[in-house]
């Protein structure tokens, strides 16, 4: 609703920021909104918009630890700040803002932050210094609990015409693949099944980013031109407005020994061929949800996502 309502009346400020000449083709932004259905209900003490080279993305799990770290330091700046109006401190809980409740005990802020997919729950270490004051922990990572993430689609044919294919691809006319939803809906595919030597990916190249980036574009463009593909894959039980296809991530096991049973390695190209320099918060949620639906990762164990960008 509130992205519809951006592209419609206001999309001329995300091209102003996000754009050429003031931006680039890489460029990401988050929109803050105090003011929202859940924050002005109590469900969520800040609202998000995220900006994209294309238009609004869903959810960003990048942005999302960012903003974390963030807005608990703009709480810690200026407890007088309207934005925070309301701020109490109380000697049993630490401090408290009428928005962001820190834990002085545990030394972590939670927040709900409401994304276009949904509340996403984060938590912000912090440090209390005597004199009163605090501040977001940098030694200490931020974390966040998403929305629901589900596969919709494990081993997927996807059929690619001759004259629609790739250089890599070769004579091979179609290319399996794996969809899953992590607040925004992305096709996971082996670089091996897009015509890539899995090494490629652990060791990046510009030519090889160049022709991957083609290739998943081109995927992107038959799936999203099959009516069947997006009515079957890209479904979302209580939003419409989310069913639609974010991203392509192309992996690989990586090279990397983090030390677990599986690691992976990933890019992901999403919006308008923007590529993450992450591994991606919503694609890893994706990715997660993905490798349960295919037992190869049961409850409570762990894996590590890596990004060669
Ligand atoms: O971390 C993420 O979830 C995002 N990064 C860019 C693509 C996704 O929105």
């Amino acid at each position: 609703m509130i992205r519809a309502l951006a592209r419609s009346n206001h999309d001329h400020i995300r091209r102003a920021l996000i754009c050429e000449p003031r931006g680039h083709r890489e460029m990401y932004g988050a929109v803050l909104r105090p003011h929202t259905e859940l924050t002005e209900t109590g469900k969520a003490e800040m609202g998000v918009l995220f900006l994209t080279n294309d238009g609004y993305s869903t959810m960003c799990g990048h942005a999302t630890l960012a903003l974390g770290r963030f807005l608990v330091d703009s709480v810690c700046d200026d407890w007088s700040d309207p934005m925070w109006a309301g701020s109490t401190f109380s000697t049993e809980h630490g401090h408290q803002s009428n928005q962001i409740t820190f834990y002085r005990e545990r030394g972590e802020a939670l927040l709900r932050l409401h994304a276009p997919c949904g509340v996403v729950r984060v938590t912000v270490p912090f440090v209390a210094y005597e004199d009163g004051s605090a501040r977001a922990d940098t030694k200490r990572p931020v974390s966040y609990l998403s929305v629901p993430s589900y596969a919709t689609g494990v081993s997927v044919v996807i059929e690619v015409a001759t004259s629609g294919s790739w250089p890599e691809l070769g004579q091979r006319r179609e290319v399996v693949v794996d969809i899953a939803y992590g607040g925004a809906f992305y096709i996971v595919v082996s670089a091996s099944q897009l015509g890539f030597p899995p090494a490629q990916l652990n060791s990046l190249t510009k030519p090889t980013l160049a022709a991957l980036n083609e290739a998943t574009k081109t995927l992107k463009r038959i799936f999203n031109s099959n009516a069947e593909l997006r009515a079957q894959y890209l479904q979302h039980a209580e939003h419409a407005d989310l069913q639609f296809l974010y991203g392509v991530i192309v992996t690989a096991p990586s090279a990397i020994d983090s030390g677990e049973a599986a690691s992976e390695n990933s890019i992901c190209f999403f919006a308008n061929e923007q590529v993450d320099r992450s591994p991606t918060g919503s694609g890893v949620q994706a990715r997660v949800a993905l490798a349960y639906a295919k037992g190869e990762l049961k409850l409570g164990e762990s894996r590590t996502y890596h990004s060669p960008v």
